[in-house]
């Protein structure tokens, strides 16, 4: 592994997820910093990963050579506005933003002047090197890149796009998308319990089934995911009778049209913030 010093500035869900996927890995916990205002949420860090941990974005940024910032998207002028004033040579650091509906540009303008910066949208299952990381970047060298590349791929599958609007995509296809599976495991959970199975019985058979339907797909990539749900699917059949109906309303449309809405409202926080 790299001997650069990487600091993950808010580490909140996101940073923990991609901080315990590069433990996972084998990342050694004293080359990376996480820094949080709730020394609670610290403390959890240092126990579970053993990284260093401060309350001080400071001494993070000054000891850091890959600064990670990973505050909500609205927390992020107040934070850089914070690093800006402290008076460090930003020049040889690099930059990660992990924040959805911030554009490089605008994060340059937050930290008031042009520092390397490279655009990163991960997912949360990075936790448990499950992760995919969308990455965008322009100027950095070969080396910061593969650093980079080395990081978010030791959290799972991390991969280059060519544009910054790219990134927007990738919030809608990965970043935001465990969110859609664990609706769609929420409302099986949910009517399994209508259906009279108790609470832990309802949450291990839809979690196992999840499991069960995405591992089918990873383990059999030459079997297309329609051709899967086909082999569930017997002519005339139970699977047939509730697949029909889900389609009958429009699921697919429906899937496109969040996935727009996803886009939209990253498009529209590159504006307003
Ligand atoms: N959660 C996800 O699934 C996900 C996926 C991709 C990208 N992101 C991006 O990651 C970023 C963080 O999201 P999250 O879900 O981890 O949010 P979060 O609220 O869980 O984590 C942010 C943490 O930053 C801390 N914080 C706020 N201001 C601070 C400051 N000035 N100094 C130090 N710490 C500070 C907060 O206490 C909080 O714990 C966002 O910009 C989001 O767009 C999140
Ligand atoms: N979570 C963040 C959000 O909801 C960004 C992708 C996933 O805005």
């Amino acid at each position: 592994m790299s001997n650069k010093t990487i600091a993950f500035i808010g580490t909140g869900n996101m940073s923990y997820a991609i901080i315990g996927g590069m433990i996972k890995s084998g990342f050694a916990p004293q080359s990376i910093i996480a820094t949080n205002r709730n020394e609670e949420k610290l403390a959890k860090v240092a126990a579970d990963f053993n990284v260093r941990t401060t309350t001080n974005n400071i001494t993070a940024l000054k000891e850091a050579d890959v600064i990670v910032l990973s505050v909500k998207p609205q927390m992020m002028a107040q934070l850089c506005d914070s690093l800006q004033t402290a008076n460090v040579d930003l020049s040889n650091k690099l930059f990660v933003s992990v924040a959805a509906g911030i554009t490089v540009a605008r994060l340059q303008d937050m930290l008031g002047q042009p520092v390397k910066m490279v655009r990163c949208m991960p997912n949360t299952p990075s936790l448990l090197g499950l992760g995919v990381s969308g990455l965008f970047a322009q100027e950095i060298s070969a080396e910061e890149r593969d650093f980079v590349e080395q990081v978010f791929s030791s959290t799972g599958i991390a991969t280059w796009v060519e544009t910054e609007a790219k990134i927007n995509d990738i919030i809608a296809v990965t970043g935001s998308s465990p969110a859609y599976f664990f609706l769609f495991m929420e409302a099986i959970e949910e009517k399994a319990r209508t259906l009279g199975f108790d609470a832990e019985q309802a949450r291990a058979l839809v979690q196992q089934t999840a499991l069960g339907a995405a591992e089918m797909a990873a383990s059999q990539p030459e079997i297309s995911i329609s051709q899967l749900r086909a082999n569930v699917t017997s002519k005339g059949g139970t699977t047939h009778a509730a697949v029909e109906h889900l389609k009958s309303h429009n699921l697919h449309t429906t899937v496109a049209d969040a996935m727009d809405a996803c886009i939209s409202r990253a498009q529209q926080m590159e504006q307003e913030l």
